[in-house]
């Protein structure tokens, strides 16, 4: 069953509210994004770039740079923004725990460059949360990718994608593998072509949160 955007985000709150907290659902989603990426990359001392919007989608891609560095992937973050900016508790939280982490190099700002070719490339930059054209420096980050030769992984939808209508903005990612969470929402199988190989996985949201939703 596909369901809408809007219908995700109430019966995530409601989750919210029944007290199974976001950042479980975060974290959840992060360790399902990682299984799935695992089945097709053997990670140990691949150099994993993970590009990080300031909200919620980024958390996801933060919860997945700590499950990777524990499988010895030499992972760097690159948080498209200042850190005081990061929009939710819940990846603020997964922030400050990456900060205690030296297996995990941290970057942050408005624009970048990297000293190392990535094997693989993590979109997190925007999900469910997009509106409107894609401003910087998340376009910038959109542009690396597409430019990239290497294995690219989208957390929720690739950024650029609109999940609800299957619109692209003026600028959009291309992936290999997409997993999204919870169920499937309508526009994203509408591009195929960009998402990749494509995945619902669960993360822990008690069935009772769609009462009354679905
Ligand atoms: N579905 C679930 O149960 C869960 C989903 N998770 C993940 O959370 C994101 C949605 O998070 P949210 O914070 O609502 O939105 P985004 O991260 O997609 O974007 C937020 C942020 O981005 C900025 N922005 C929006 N449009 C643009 C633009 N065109 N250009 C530049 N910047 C833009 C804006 O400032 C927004 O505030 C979902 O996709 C999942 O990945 C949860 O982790 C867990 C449960
Ligand atoms: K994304």
């Amino acid at each position: 069953m596909e369901i809408t955007v809007d219908q995700m985000y109430n019966i995530e709150n409601k989750g919210h509210e029944m007290g199974f907290l976001k950042k479980f659902m975060m974290e959840n989603a992060g360790a399902a994004a990682v299984r799935r990426l695992l089945e097709k990359i053997d990670v140990e001392s691949k150099n994993i770039l993970i590009f990080a919007g300031l909200g919620n989608n980024g958390g996801d891609g933060l919860v997945m740079a700590r499950h990777l560095a524990g499988y010895n992937a030499k992972v760097t973050v690159m948080l498209l923004g200042s850190p005081e900016k990061i929009k939710t508790e819940e990846s603020n939280w997964n922030w400050s725990i990456l900060q205690k982490m030296s297996s995990v190099k941290l970057m942050s700002g408005d624009s970048f460059e990297f000293n190392f070719k990535p094997d693989v490339i993590i979109d997190g930059i925007l999900g469910t949360g997009i509106s409107g054209d894609i401003r910087e420096p998340y376009a910038s980050a959109i542009n690396f990718i597409n430019e990239a030769n290497c294995y690219k992984f989208a957390v929720d939808v690739p950024s650029g994608l609109d999940p609800q209508t299957g619109e692209t903005a003026n600028i959009y990612a291309k992936s290999d593998m997409t997993v999204t969470f919870h169920k499937m929402k309508q526009g994203i199988p509408k591009r195929k072509d960009l998402t990749g190989e494509l995945y619902a996985e669960k993360i822990g949201i008690p069935p009772e949160a769609e009462v009354g939703i679905l």
